[in-house]
């Protein structure tokens, strides 16, 4: 696990963006999970503004880490968020991108998106395989749309399952933790102080580590890379 700590978002987003610049300068197709919430507009408008223009998207495959069961219009969707903040800026094609479309039919959703990833993805022991899984944390120790009140879904057999948010109620497909862990590379994005509690917890293994999903990624190939600011990693300096 590498642990990078930076002053400011901003300055998360711009390392992260160049680490996403240099895998994506491979010559092969990539295949990368993103993730949603807020986190990732700073990091998207910054990767869209400073290599939008100088990575080659066409061999770049999106996919989507969660997503909410809404219209792709919706404020809500992470799909809408990606949009906004980085495939409308730059040239990729429609084709790369595998929306998740779980605002029917959540439970056929996540049987789609499963075969999606079947097909669409190399495999590792039979698991599909992503080259890059980006996670964000919620400030209950969440990741992907696995809540701590649902935590067993993380070893479902599936590649993805519905999960529901345990306030609003909103359902949402997820993929699940032999996904999550079967990729060649995990990047942890957090960020402010709200998230710094369970940051603590879980890097420092302390309290209630054990009963948050966040605490489970941990890739059994691969490079698990956080991404923290100050804020978020004050509880482990
Ligand atoms: O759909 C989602 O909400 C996410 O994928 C979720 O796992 C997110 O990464 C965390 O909730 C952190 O969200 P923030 O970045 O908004 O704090």
């Amino acid at each position: 696990m590498t642990l990078n700590i930076y002053d400011t978002k901003d300055q998360v987003a711009k390392e992260f963006s160049e680490y996403f610049r240099d895998l994506a300068m491979s010559d092969q197709t990539i295949h990368i999970a993103l993730s949603g919430g807020s986190t990732p507009k700073i990091i998207f408008d910054y990767l869209a503004e400073h290599f939008g223009s100088e990575i080659d998207w066409s061999k770049i495959n999106f996919y989507w880490g969660d997503e909410r069961c809404v219209a792709p219009t919706d404020s809500e969707s992470n799909y809408k968020m990606t949009v906004d903040h980085l495939l409308s800026k730059i040239e990729i094609p429609e084709s790369n991108i595998h929306r998740v479309l779980g605002e029917n039919d959540p439970e056929g959703e996540a049987v789609r998106y499963g075969q999606v990833l079947e097909t669409k993805l190399p495999n590792l022991n039979d698991i599909p395989q992503f080259d890059l899984v980006m996670l964000g944390m919620g400030d209950d120790g969440h990741t992907v749309s696995i809540f701590p009140d649902s935590i067993s879904l993380w070893d479902s057999p599936e590649n993805c399952v519905v999960a529901t948010h345990p306030d609003s109620g909103q359902k949402r497909v997820t993929i699940t933790g032999k996904i999550v862990n079967n990729s060649k590379a995990v990047a942890f994005l957090v960020t402010g102080a709200g998230k710094a509690e369970k940051v603590q917890e879980i890097l420092k293994k302390e309290k209630d580590f054990a009963s948050y999903p966040a605490h489970l990624v941990q890739p059994l190939h691969g490079e698990l890379i956080w991404f923290l600011d100050q804020d978020a990693a004050k509880g482990i300096q």
